[in-house]
This record gives structure tokens, sequence and C-alpha cells, in this order.
């Protein structure tokens, strides 16, 4: 490589210097105050127009200064809602404990206290299985403070089975957890080892609770529904946990049901993932979606039935469901961690932190549209510190890559492997023939703000459901939640996904060419 120096040139030659580069020297400096002399006799008109330009350049400061500043409140608001929501969880944490009457400074001794209660096999193996091979559920119990709201109320509830997720490579069931990792040696750069492939979930002791979730109103799906709570309580000896709607079906049936479980309110829907192990779906895809939306923190594996017409994550057969289910129970399972998007809604009204807006997860996408106005979409787009563009059109779409099969692969989004870590960003109906779908990496977080001087509303739904309207001011800041939605892949995650899209969309079906006819000579 040629080595560069920087050099500046001494103020002694600088005159000299400017003229050279054809700079004014003294005497065009003498012809430009002639210029000037003549600029200032000219007529009013043209010194109207120059400080038209002046007052709207000004304008354009006070706009890039507003801009500024809304930017930034949107940012410390997205910020204080997630300190706002820390807080929440550490003084729930706190409470139970109270609860329990162990001071809150006592938690890590009570943490300790809890894994100490593991018999000596299920140290040793927290001992080894937490290490470099994968994630191991006691990690996200202890986290999580998940038995300490299990037993909450009563001592009924069976302990969670714990189970640990290793990482496959090249295709075989491997125990070794590979990262992706870059290697600086000798200066150079490379990434040494393909990062991780096909995850795999191993129950660590047989699961006990299983939530059944079900597509409201079908004949086929009760009637199996029904049959598999009876086959999982007589045959397995699970507990069954279904939605109020389903446990009245069921008693109206037969009092035989009396021993499945429901809840009352949304606080108890609150602690479900930590009494169940397993959920099961029996409906198409918009089972997974509500599935999903019922846990607005971690999901524990889910099992999707294809009870629907399309079924792009519900790879398995309801007619074989006692087989499949037998597998899932037994494990090892393939599993894809569908990701998910955290979506603030951030008032321009909110005067403080405390008044923002639950955060609400989807696993499909986040839309905004311009709903019922007749006018287009005005929506300011950022993605960290950096403007991205300005949406004019119908709206647009974040999407996870669960999603990218569904609303956004419509307004002509890429169809992406839901296993790729990625938000997509795809307008609808945009008013410019530029506007092609993007994918941002999974870390960044995009803010959709409608203007100030928006002419109309927008409209915020998420995963095609629970519609909020957005003013002007308003903004929805969007980034990858922590907590996936795992479900059970019926081979694995890449043969499920072009499974789905041979399936499903009949992506690609041509008639073949037949080979008779021309050929190159
Ligand atoms: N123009 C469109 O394509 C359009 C318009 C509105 C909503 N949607 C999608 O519908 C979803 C809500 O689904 P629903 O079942 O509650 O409503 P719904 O009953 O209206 O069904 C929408 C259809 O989208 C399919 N779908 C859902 N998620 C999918 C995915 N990840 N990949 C491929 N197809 C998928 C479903 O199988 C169903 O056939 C939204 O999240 C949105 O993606 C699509
Ligand atoms: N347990 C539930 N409670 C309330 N609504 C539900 C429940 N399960 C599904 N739904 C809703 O019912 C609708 C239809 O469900 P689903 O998509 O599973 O069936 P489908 O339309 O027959 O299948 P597909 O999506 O494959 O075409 C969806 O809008 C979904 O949100």
């Amino acid at each position: 490589m040629s080595p560069v120096k920087l050099i500046s040139s001494g103020e002694g030659n600088f005159s000299s210097t400017m003229a050279e580069n054809g700079f004014p020297n003294a005497t065009s400096l003498l012809n430009s105050e002639k210029a000037v002399q003549e600029l200032l006799q000219r007529s009013p008109l043209m010194e109207t127009d120059e400080h038209l330009i002046e007052f709207s350049e000004a304008l354009r400061t006070v706009a890039k200064a507003l801009r500024r500043a809304a930017e930034g409140k949107a940012a410390a608001q997205a910020e204080a809602a997630e300190w706002k929501r820390k807080f929440e969880l550490e003084r729930t944490r706190n409470l139970q404990l109270e609860h329990k009457g162990q001071p809150p400074a006592e938690r890590n001794g009570y943490d300790s206290k809890r894994s100490n209660n593991l018999t000596p096999q299920a140290t040793e193996q927290s001992d080894w299985c937490c290490g470099s091979n994968g994630i191991c559920s006691h990690e996200v119990l202890q986290d999580g403070d998940v038995d300490s709201v299990s037993q909450k109320g009563s001592g009924k509830y069976t302990r969670k089975a714990p189970f640990e997720l290793s990482w496959g490579c090249d295709g075989e069931h491997s125990d070794r957890h590979k990262h992706d990792v870059v290697s600086f040696e000798k200066g150079n750069i490379t990434t040494a080892e393909r990062s991780s492939r096909q995850i795999f979930l191993k129950w660590e002791s047989q699961p006990q609770t299983v939530l059944i979730l079900t597509k409201p109103n079908s004949v086929s799906v009760r009637i199996l529904c029904f049959e598999m709570i009876r086959w999982l309580r007589e045959h397995k000896g699970l507990h069954i946990y279904v939605e109020p709607r389903v446990k009245n079906e069921l008693l109206t049936e037969s009092d035989y049901y009396d021993f499945v479980r429901t809840w009352k309110d949304d606080e108890e829907i609150l602690l479900l993932h930590t009494k169940v192990d397993l959920v099961v779906t029996l409906g198409g895809d918009g089972t997974v979606l509500w599935a999903a939306s019922m846990f607005k923190g971690p999901v524990p594996p889910l099992v999707p039935f294809s009870l629907g017409s399309l079924g792009f994550m519900t790879p398995f057969h309801s007619e074989h469901y006692r087989e499949c289910l037998d597998s899932v129970l037994k494990g090892p399972i393939s599993i894809t961690l569908r990701h998910r998007l955290q979506c603030h809604v951030i008032r321009d009204a909110a005067r403080n932190e405390y008044e923002t807006e639950e955060p609400i997860l989807v696993l499909n996408e986040v839309t905004i549209d311009r709903g019922m106005s007749s006018y287009l979409t005005n929506l300011e787009c950022y993605c960290d510190r950096s403007f991205v563009t300005c949406v004019q059109g119908d709206g647009l779409i974040l999407s996870t890559t669960s999603g990218s099969t569904a609303y956004s692969l419509a307004a002509g989004g890429s169809m992406v492997h839901p296993q790729v870590p990625g938000i997509l960003f795809t307008p609808i109906c945009p008013h410019s023939l530029s506007f092609r779908p993007l994918i941002f990496p999974e870390y960044v977080t995009i803010r959709i703000q409608v203007p100030f001087n928006s002419k109309g509303h927008a409209w915020a739904s998420f995963d095609g459901k629970g519609r909020k309207e957005l003013g002007a001011g308003d903004a929805l800041v969007c980034s990858m939640a922590p907590w996936p939605v795992p479900t059970a892949c019926q081979v694995d995650s890449t043969n499920d996904f072009l499974h789905s899209i041979h399936d499903g969309l009949h992506w690609n079906l041509r008639k073949k060419q037949s080979s008779d006819g021309p050929r190159d000579t």
C-alpha cells in the first residue's frame, strides 16, 4: 500500500495559491466590490427575492432544529419506557419476594437457595449444560423469577420441565455451540466459523403441563381438541390448560373434563409462561399469532397443528397428532426461534415517560397505514439516529422474517428464511417509482414519526389486530424483542420453510420445458 501524507498550505503564499487556483486576488476583489455596488443599486424586486431566499433558509434551519428536538424527545421517551419496563419488572419481583416474607436484598440468596434445591443430578447438569454448548432454561428461570411466581397462591403447580437448547453444526446433532467468530490473526480479518445452524431442544425432565389453544367456531378443531385432551391425560398423564371459552365447551360436553385448568383474568395470563411446558395450537397461522400474543414475555415451545387454509407456521398434521406429540414430548426436537418486534407508541402529548403506552409484541408485523383517511400517509422514518426516508403512499410495514411471507410479501417485500435475524421495511403502494423494500439488521431501532404538519392521521395495527390511531407528532418505535417464539419443526427450519412456500404459495411453479426442439450446437 502507498503511504499517505497530509500537508497544509503556509500563510505566506496564501494569495498566490488562491490566484493560481482560480480564487480572487486583490484586482478581482476590487472588481467584486464594484459588483456589490451594482447589486445594491438593483431593483427592489431582486432585493425582495433575496430576502425571500434568506427567509426560507432561516425557516429551513428552524424546521431542522424542530425536527432534531422532536427526535431527541422521542428517543428519550423510548429509553424512558425501557427503563420503566425494567423498573416495573424489578418492582413486581420485589413485591413477590416481600409477599413471601423475604426482603428484596435477599434475592440473590433466594436464587442460590433455589438452585441448591435442585437435585444433585440437576445441579451437575446445570454445571455443564449452561456452559459452552447452548442455552439452558435454568438460566432463563433464574433470570425471570419464574419459580417464585409459579408457586404463587398455591403449591399445586408442578415444577416446569427444564430443557436445553443446542446448536447443531454442519447439519449434524453436534453438541458444540459455534458463535460467529472473527479472527484478527496476523492483521487479517476472517470469519473463522460459520454461525449457528439448526437449533435443537432437549428436555431435561419430562414436560408435565400443556396449554392447548384453539381457533374458535370450528367444529373440526373442537372435536380434535376434546380427543387430544383425553389422550394427553390418559396416555401421558399431563396437566392441561385451555382458554376459559374452551373450558366451558368441555364442561358442557362432559364432567370428565373437570380436571382441565384455565384462568380467570389477564394477570393470570401473564403468569402462564411460568406454568406451561408446551403450547399446542389447533388452527391456522392466525392461531399461532394469537398464541404468541398471549405471551408478553418469554414463550414456551409451541407445537402448531394445521387446521387452517394456508399454514405457513403450522407444519404438523392433525391426523398424526399422537405420533407428533409423542416425539415432541420425548425430544430432542428441531425448533425455529421466531423473532418478534417490540413496538412502543409514543404520544406527542405524553408529558413524561410514565404516560408511554405498554409495548406490543408482534410475530408477523406492525403496519402503519392511512386507515380511513383519503390522503397519502406522510411518515418520517429513522433508523437509530439516521434519517431513512419519508414514506408517501398507503403506508409502511415493519415485518419480522417470519412475517415476510404474510402482508409484507403482498406489498412486494422479499421472502426471508425465518431464522434470519432482521427487520423488513416494506412500503405499501409508495407514490414513487424507486422505493424498493429494505431489510435492516436485527439490532437497529426504527422510529416512524407522523410529522407535526401531517394532513391526516395514521393507523398502526399489530399482526393485523388492535388498531391504534397515530396523530400528528405521535411516533412508533420498534426494535427486536428479547423473547422469540420457539416453534417446533416437522423436519427442520429450512425444510419446513421451503415446504411452506412450495405448498402454500406454489412458489416458482412452472410446467417443465420439454427437452426436444432446438438446442445449442
Ligand atoms: N394483503 C395481505 O396479504 C394482508 C392484508 C392484511 C393482513 N394480512 C396478514 O394477516 C395476518 C393476520 O393473520 P390472521 O390469520 O389473523 O388474519 P386472516 O384470518 O385475515 O388471515 C390472513 C392470511 O394471512 C396468512 N398468514 C398469516 N401469517 C402468515 C405468515 N407468517 N406467512 C404466510 N401467511 C401468513 C394466514 O394464513 C391467512 O391466510 C397479518 O399479520 C398480516 O400479515 C395480509
Ligand atoms: N384462540 C383464539 N381466540 C380468539 N381468536 C382466535 C384464536 N385463535 C385464532 N383466532 C383468530 O381467528 C382467526 C382465524 O384463525 P386462523 O388463521 O388460525 O384460521 P384460518 O383463517 O382458518 O387459517 P389460515 O390462517 O391458515 O388461513 C384469526 O384472525 C385469529 O386471530
